[in-house]
């Protein structure tokens, strides 16, 4: 399904900019068109940079558009792709006939005439598919659920059409009425009805743009830029000389705004979303990894990082600790207190272990209903018991306030585990020994910390020895051993 909601609206800075940049437009344009006829130097060099730079723009600018089309399946955005498409198309081939020697290739019939013709193909075809394109850009916009199918269809006929003209124009099958003299001055098709109606379509487009488009969108913003430019290109081209006149030359470079203003728009949104996404990333990362009551990490999180922890100990060899707490009596709290004073309990408890465990690397996480975890690495099983005290102090001497300013007296029982894992499954052994721990302590009388009992001990070193291979320790262990401690 298409994605509407990542148009990017332009900021101060960006209206700053469109206005300077349309200032000079309008200035530039008039100092060309006084200017104009003044002869300049001839640079073909000129041309090839021009050339290559038009058909950057517009190739890239292109591509951004048709992947705003498929991310919206707006007809707006495809049409606006084929604008530059179309421009991509023909300037390079309008260009190549320009270059010094005129013609492309002896058996191309193609010239002067030709270049201009084809001048006038892209500087007509392209404004009026831009108009076309903000046509489709109503209150509800035209939008299709296949946009790769339209795509395809779009993009094929306009290749088709460009080759029609393209070959047309290039094999001298059709006689074209002369726009430009041997000695490069343009002749009156050129100035007196080419030039005025290319104005005219780019006048039409600007107009579209601005009154449909409103710049609500980077992209429409920018486009206004781009046809605003077109316009004083074709203005420029009626004034100017002939080529490599002053007006010539400026009339390109307005050309090259016209195809960089929309890239520089796409090139800025491109980089926008891609912050904007990072930043969702994250928040989503957050959303799906903290428990919305607690704020500490939830269940999903604690599992997650328990398996990364696991494979870290067993590289670095190190012990991994957890604690497992779960609040007395919490049943009975809720039935006398209220379920939501009971939430309120949950949140003070969860305060209570952020008050304790605070080195970066531990995770805190609410392991389900009343019941806590909390996973240390690199944490002995003495400095994890010292650790759980301390968080079972804290609770214990924390009472809970009802709202009428009463106070009652909360605790919570703790199980201890430690080990050094060897197996990546050893984290279900973590859990599960903490787990008869914290039984324990519920067994003992509650409000306390206990550890594994002292045949887990024993079971687990004999699994140890099993994997590492040591049949001192499996003889030690083993189902006749005499030892007292086991
Ligand atoms: N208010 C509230 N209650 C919860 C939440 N999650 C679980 N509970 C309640 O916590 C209670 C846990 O009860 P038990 O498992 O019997 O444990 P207990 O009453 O604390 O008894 P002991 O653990 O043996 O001390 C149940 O009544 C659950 O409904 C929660 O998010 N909010």
């Amino acid at each position: 399904m298409p994605v509407r909601q990542l148009d990017i609206q332009p900021g101060k800075k960006q209206f700053v900019s469109i206005i300077i940049v349309s200032l000079i437009l309008l200035v530039g344009s008039g100092w060309a068109i006084v200017n104009g006829a003044e002869e300049g130097s001839v640079s073909p060099t000129f041309l090839g940079s021009y050339g290559t730079a038009v058909f950057i723009f517009e190739v890239i600018t292109a591509l951004l558009l048709l992947a705003q089309f498929l991310r919206t399946g707006r007809f707006t955005y495809a049409f606006l792709s084929l604008a530059y498409l179309w421009v991509a198309l023909i300037s390079p081939v309008q260009i190549m006939l320009l270059h010094e020697t005129i013609t492309l290739t002896p058996s191309f019939q193609a010239g002067g005439t030709e270049a201009a013709w084809l001048w006038t193909f892209w500087h007509i075809g392209f404004p009026i598919i831009i108009a076309i394109a903000l046509g489709l850009n109503g209150a509800n916009p035209i939008v299709t659920d296949r946009p790769k199918f339209w795509a395809w269809y779009l993009f094929t006929a306009e290749i088709i059409v460009v080759a029609i003209i393209l070959t047309l124009s290039l094999f001298g099958w059709v006689t074209l009425p002369e726009m430009v003299s041997q000695d490069n001055q343009f002749g009156n098709i050129l100035k007196n009805i080419i030039g005025p109606l290319v104005a005219f379509t780019c006048g039409t487009a600007l107009f579209m743009v601005v009154f449909k488009g409103r710049f609500r969108t980077d992209i429409y913003a920018w486009l206004a830029v781009a046809m605003l430019a077109a316009l004083c290109e074709g203005l420029v081209s009626i004034y100017s000389g002939s080529r490599f006149s002053v007006g010539w030359y400026a009339a390109r470079i307005f050309s090259l705004i016209s195809s960089g203003a929309v890239f520089l728009a796409l090139l800025l949104d491109t980089m926008a979303l891609y912050l904007k996404v990072i930043e969702q990333n994250k928040e989503l990362r957050k959303i799906a990894s903290i428990d919305k009551l607690s704020q500490l990490s939830n269940r999903r999180e604690f599992d997650e990082r328990l398996n990364e922890e696991i494979r870290r100990a067993i590289r670095e060899r190190k012990p991994l600790s957890l604690i497992m707490l779960d609040i007395d009596f919490f049943k009975s709290f809720n039935d006398s207190y209220g379920h939501q004073a009971g939430d309120r309990c949950i949140v003070q408890v969860a305060d209570s272990i952020r008050h304790v465990v605070s080195r970066p690397a531990d995770v805190a996480a609410r392991y389900g209903g009343e019941e806590f975890a909390v996973l240390l690495p690199d944490t002995s099983e003495q400095a994890a018991f010292e650790l759980a005290e301390e968080i079972r102090q804290h609770i214990s001497d924390t009472p809970f306030k009802l709202e009428n300013g009463e106070q009652v007296a909360v605790t919570a029982s703790f199980g201890v585990s430690c080990l050094h894992p060897t197996t990546p499954s050893d984290g279900g052994e973590l859990v599960k020994s903490a787990d008869a721990a914290l039984y324990l302590a519920k067994r003992s009388g509650r409000n306390c910390v206990q550890r594994p009992t002292h045949s887990w001990h024993c079971e687990r070193q004999l699994q140890e020895a099993k994997v590492d291979g040591h049949p001192e320790v499996l003889r030690k262990h083993s189902p006749v051993s005499t030892d007292p401690q086991c």
